[in-house]
């Protein structure tokens, strides 16, 4: 039996156990998360209970270090705003050195670079990507250049339209994100056929043109409290819509996220920090 610490964090609401595994060698079914292994220890009351969990391991491509993410259902994506936020957090808590305020994390969707300004931490969540086959979608392009159209559902016309922070993101207007079937509407539309590698699904209402307020079924975890990628993801296609500014407050179940997409050119930047919650340890 091999002995695994851990550390839980959450940004805003969408939690994370951290396994450090910078200066030890963990075992491989930890580094290859098999799948039962991490769907037993992401479920709520019948295991530790996280919407996923985060390995830091050492940098292969000249970063500080890389992450290796997996959503509660097993499956690794390419990228997690809140959970790059809850990893540097963590590495701020465990340094005793706390001048630095830069790092470059490894991810699946390319190097990320994090500052961190008046202690909060700040993350270049790159450039949104609208080209169909990099999110990949099948949705046409509209005259806006977003990835758009129209999905039936249960009967229900849903005017979809696609983007990628490193990770897909299905993103619908509405009204009121009020008394939205979320359980029966995510699971389609997260696994419909115009998304080949699935997606992560926002319902939007606009409340202002510096405000927007999100309901989140998240790709390979469901339900979730808050989604950095995805509020970025949000920003990004209202914007090009022209139905919000380029900086905005984004409303989350979880709490509130400031993201900017300064003159909408280049990088989008998410602000906030997150928070330790408690250690603990597991035996494999
Ligand atoms: N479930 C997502 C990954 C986590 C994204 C979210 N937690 C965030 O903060 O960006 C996916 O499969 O793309």
């Amino acid at each position: 039996m091999t002995l695994i610490g851990f550390k839980k964090y959450h940004g805003l609401g969408n939690d994370f156990i951290i396994i450090d595994g910078r200066f030890s060698l963990l075992p491989s079914s930890i580094v290859s998360a098999e799948k039962h292994l991490v769907i037993s220890l992401c479920k709520r009351h019948y295991g530790i209970g996280c919407d996923g969990i985060i390995l830091i391991l050492p940098p292969v491509a000249g970063g500080d270090f890389r992450m290796k993410i997996f959503n509660s259902d097993g499956s690794e994506p390419e990228m997690c705003g809140n959970g790059i936020r809850c990893l540097i957090r963590y590495i701020l808590d465990d340094s005793e050195d706390d001048f630095v305020d830069s790092f470059i994390v490894e991810t699946l969707a390319g190097k990320i670079q994090i500052n961190i300004e008046e202690g909060n931490i700040k993350v270049d969540m790159g450039s949104p990507i609208f080209a169909p086959e990099k999110i990949p979608t099948t949705l046409p392009i509209n005259e806006r250049g977003i990835p758009q159209g129209r999905i039936t559902i249960l009967d229900q016309d849903f005017l979809v339209s696609a983007c990628s922070m490193g990770n897909p993101h299905a993103i619908i207007e509405v009204p009121t994100i009020k008394n939205i079937p979320l359980y029966e509407w995510g699971q389609k539309l997260e696994t419909h056929p115009v998304f080949p590698k699935y997606t992560n699904v926002h319902f939007v209402q606009v409340k202002s043109r510096s405000e927007i307020e999100i309901l989140i079924w998240e790709r390979g975890c469901g339900p979730t409290l808050a989604c950095g990628t995805g509020a970025c993801a949000c920003l990004a296609v209202l914007a090009k819509l022209g139905k919000c500014n380029d900086l905005i407050l984004v409303k989350l179940p979880g709490g509130e996220l400031e993201i900017n997409w300064p003159k909408m050119k280049g990088s989008i930047f998410m602000i906030g920090d997150a928070k330790y919650v408690y250690s603990g340890s597991f035996n494999i």
